[in-house]
């Protein structure tokens, strides 16, 4: 008989490490300094000290600690063990050399393409399907990561991508022509063999995660992915009778998979309990109640895996005793990949904010607490609950989240469509601005300096005082201005040597948010960040960004371009309240923005930029969920450019993503000028834009700023050239796929002198005048 699922887990852990360890082990081993043999030994160690410590803090039971590290991507590495992509293995773990070339790229050969996950903010590399790709099972790292972790005194859960993920996931190679899902059957053969592996190295139980199938707004129904499930776990299963598998389903709720998971024969499923999908769903917990039979274990995901506040026990506790499954195990609704390891880790946060939070290790005691309370009654884990009660209650209470005034505020929008002026009126009176046909512009930030981060390090941690720090960066703003001077562009921006990124800089200006220090989240490989948390009402106690922008355009003649971070992007890469809407936080942050617009326009400065790079990514995952979504974002976008005067021009922009799906809510947003990113896909994305009926001024990038390579005036001209036949030259803006600020001055002076080469030499051709600007 197989042990029983544990009554305690968690669906994943962070796996970059509490001191970031496996950070520096990835940049030690790229550059060379330290050699696959000690990347080895040091990421075994961090991922036994790992199984440790979630040990200590409860996961105690067999199969309870889910076996998650990656070297750098999951989706990646279960690619490599199916063989959707060629596996170039050793005999216990990935062949590193080429694991990283197909992660990262080399001189001759790009990386694999890199997208969102879902709906968050962490970057998975997309497999890439042919016809000729035969799967194959190469499963050694898992075993090896099973018998380490064996050494250690530990029985983890192997945990692969779903088949049915992955192939969803993966894209085809041009030429291909079977689609991925037909291939199904022939790779849930594979998987058969990599489990059956697994299972005659005696590991009894091995997590499938299969997103995918909360979803329906990819190229499949619902109805076919859950019959797809059907299938592949009845195979699965009933091939394999010494382990038993845990299917999970995070990031939203499960509507025809419900039932095809549950009867397929799997063992236990894992379900997304957290507040934010049962909001979207609230019949979620009812239909589960009905659905999952006694023969399959329950696994609550109970705790939310991607929101950094303390669970309501008590609230929990409940909802977990009003099932009716005789055994109900407790643990995460998503992987904690998506917050920071451990509250403890910030001492500089306010002590009454801190009481709100749980990050990683804070989630797992709720998840054993939780667990024990529901055999052992919560007297059992008294002062875990009575905790938990007083951190709802005292935030419920708390004035420092509660601000009548900016309550006030947004209830007397109500009805405010956030519009503007007739586009017309807004063009007439735009046309003091003097733009030359084909404005060139950049998208705000430019490269940033050793100087320019040590100064600002310093000043935070007071090294210089406020005088010494603001010569710096005006200094840094002379020289970006000169530059752009020099170049010849129309449109000047400050550069943005003050922000750190361009979410935190906001969060640190705003009321209402609370930053870390410690708090770091993988956003892909290597490359972590630390998201602000959004804990009160919003407010703008003074102007932020009036003062870098006066003094930039105080040094030249031309305009220059006030530079904003949008309430859907200050939002999408925070973490967010739970205790108001979405939609409310978002006008909260709008009003605060609306408020820096009036003082920018009010400091002479005509042209204003409000970016929101990632409307995209907070789109919902079913389809019936998206209208409401792009209303209230596109609402709040508005609000921030409501009262703006006719004459101020407000441009946008958006990278990261595909627009097609949302392209009329980018056209909702009614700015004056929109920069998009379109260089790396070789501007796919007019064919949208021309669809759309886009009528207003648009900048698709024609300088791909991810790469160091200077583009060519050829390149260039030629980007130039079809963006010429989808948009009218009167409408078109010459400009960068986005900020400069990863980039070096060198390229960066280059590639913009080209551009503006490039641009001339298009006037010359339409025959238009060439601009009168500098
Ligand atoms: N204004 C910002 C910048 O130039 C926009 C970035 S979008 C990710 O860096
Ligand atoms: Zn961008």
């Amino acid at each position: 008989m197989t042990t029983p699922f544990p009554a305690a887990t968690i669906t994943g852990y962070p796996r970059i490490g509490r001191r970031r360890e496996l950070k520096t082990a990835l940049e030690s081993l790229w550059a060379g300094r330290i050699d696959t043999g000690e990347f080895a030994q040091t990421t075994r160690s961090l991922r036994v000290q790992t199984y440790h410590r979630l040990r200590e803090l409860g996961l105690t039971e067999d199969y309870a600690i889910p076996a998650t590290h990656s070297h750098y991507d999951h989706v990646l590495d279960t690619a490599l063990t199916v063989g959707l992509i060629p596996s170039a293995t050793t005999g216990t773990d990935f062949d590193l050399g080429e694991y990283f070339a197909l992660a990262r790229g080399t001189a001759d050969r790009s990386p694999l393409e890199m997208t969102k996950w879902f709906d968050t903010n962490y970057h998975y590399l997309v497999p890439e399907l042919e016809d000729a790709t035969t799967f194959k099972a190469h499963p050694q790292h898992l075993l090896t990561l099973v018998s380490e972790a064996r050494t250690a005194g530990h029985r983890v859960r192997p945990v692969l991508v779903g088949p049915l993920t992955l192939l969803t996931l993966a894209k085809t190679a041009p030429g291909t022509a079977t689609s991925p899902l037909e291939r199904l059957d022939e790779l849930t053969a594979v998987y058969l063999d990599v489990l059956s592996i697994l299972s005659a190295a005696g590991v009894e139980w091995i997590q499938l995660d299969e997103p995918a199938l909360v979803t329906d707004s990819g190229e499949y129904s619902d109805e076919e992915l859950a019959e797809a499930a059907a299938r592949t776990y009845a195979t699965l299963t009933s091939a394999l009778p010494h382990s038993r598998l845990l299917v999970t389903a995070p990031y939203g709720s499960l509507r025809a998979g419900l039932p095809a998971l549950a009867d397929s024969g799997i063992g236990a499923l894992g379900v997304d309990l957290s507040p934010a999908v049962r909001t979207l769903d609230p019949g979620y917990v009812d239909r589960l109640a009905e659905a999952v039979p006694s023969s399959v274990r329950l696994v609550a995901g109970i705790v939310d895996g991607r929101n950094v506040w303390a669970n309501d026990l008590t609230a929990s506790l409940e909802t977990l005793r009003s099932l009716p499954q005789p055994e109900v195990s407790v643990s995460t609704s998503t992987s904690l990949l998506h917050v920071p390891h451990t509250v403890a880790d910030e001492p500089a946060l306010p002590v009454d904010v801190a009481t709100w939070l749980s990050f990683a290790e804070e989630k797992v005691t709720e998840v054993e607490a939780l667990a024990a309370a529901l055999s052992e009654g919560r007297q059992s884990r008294e002062s875990a609950f009575a905790r938990a009660d007083r951190a709802q209650r005292t935030r419920a209470e708390s004035t420092t989240v509660h601000n009548p005034a900016v309550a006030d505020r947004t209830a007397a929008l109500r009805d405010h469509d956030g519009r503007r002026g007739a586009y017309a009126d807004r063009l007439a009176a735009q046309a003091s601005l003097d733009l030359p046909v084909l404005p060139t512009t950049t998208i705000g930030s430019f490269p940033q300096t050793r100087e320019v981060r040590r100064a600002r390090a310093d000043h935070r941690a007071g090294r210089i005082d406020d005088a010494g720090y603001e010569a710096i960066m005006r200094a840094e703003i002379d020289r970006v201005v000169a530059l752009q001077e020099g170049i010849g562009l129309d449109v000047v921006v400050h550069g943005e040597p003050e922000r750190n990124d361009m979410v935190q800089y906001f969060a640190e200006h705003l009321d209402g948010f609370a930053t870390t220090e410690n708090g770091w989240v993988q956003s892909y490989g290597s490359r972590c960040v630390r998201p602000p948390i959004l804990y009160g009402d919003v407010s703008r106690p003074t102007p932020i960004t009036v003062g870098w922008s006066t003094y930039a355009a105080s040094r030249t003649e031309l305009p220059v371009k006030g530079m904003l971070t949008g309430p859907v992007t200050i939002l999408a890469w925070s973490f967010a309240r739970e205790d108001i809407s979405l939609a409310e936080s978002a006008d909260q942050i709008a009003l605060a923005l609306a408020d820096e617009v009036a003082d920018l326009e009010e400091a002479g400065i005509g042209i204003i930029q409000i970016d929101e790079p990632a409307l995209r990514e907070l789109l919902p995952l079913r389809r019936v969920d998206r209208p409401a979504y792009l209303d209230w974002s596109v609402r709040a976008f508005r609000l921030v450019a409501a009262n703006a005067a006719l004459a101020t021009q407000i441009h946008t922009h958006l990278c990261y993503s595909e627009f097609g799906e949302i392209i009329e809510a980018i056209d909702a947003l009614d700015a004056d000028v929109t920069s998009i990113e379109a260089a790396r896909s070789r501007m796919e994305v007019l064919a949208d834009i021309s669809e759309a009926d886009f009528d207003r001024g648009i900048g698709p990038g024609v300088y791909d700023i991810h790469s160091p390579r200077v583009p060519s005036v050829a390149e260039l001209t030629e980007l130039v050239d079809s963006a010429l036949q989808s948009v009218d030259a009167s409408r078109l803006w010459i400009n960068p796929d986005c900020g400069l600020k990863t980039r070096g001055y060198a390229e960066v002076e280059a590639a913009l002198a080209n551009l503006v080469t490039a641009r001339d030499a298009a006037l010359a051709r339409i025959g238009a005048a060439q601009p009168t600007a500098v």
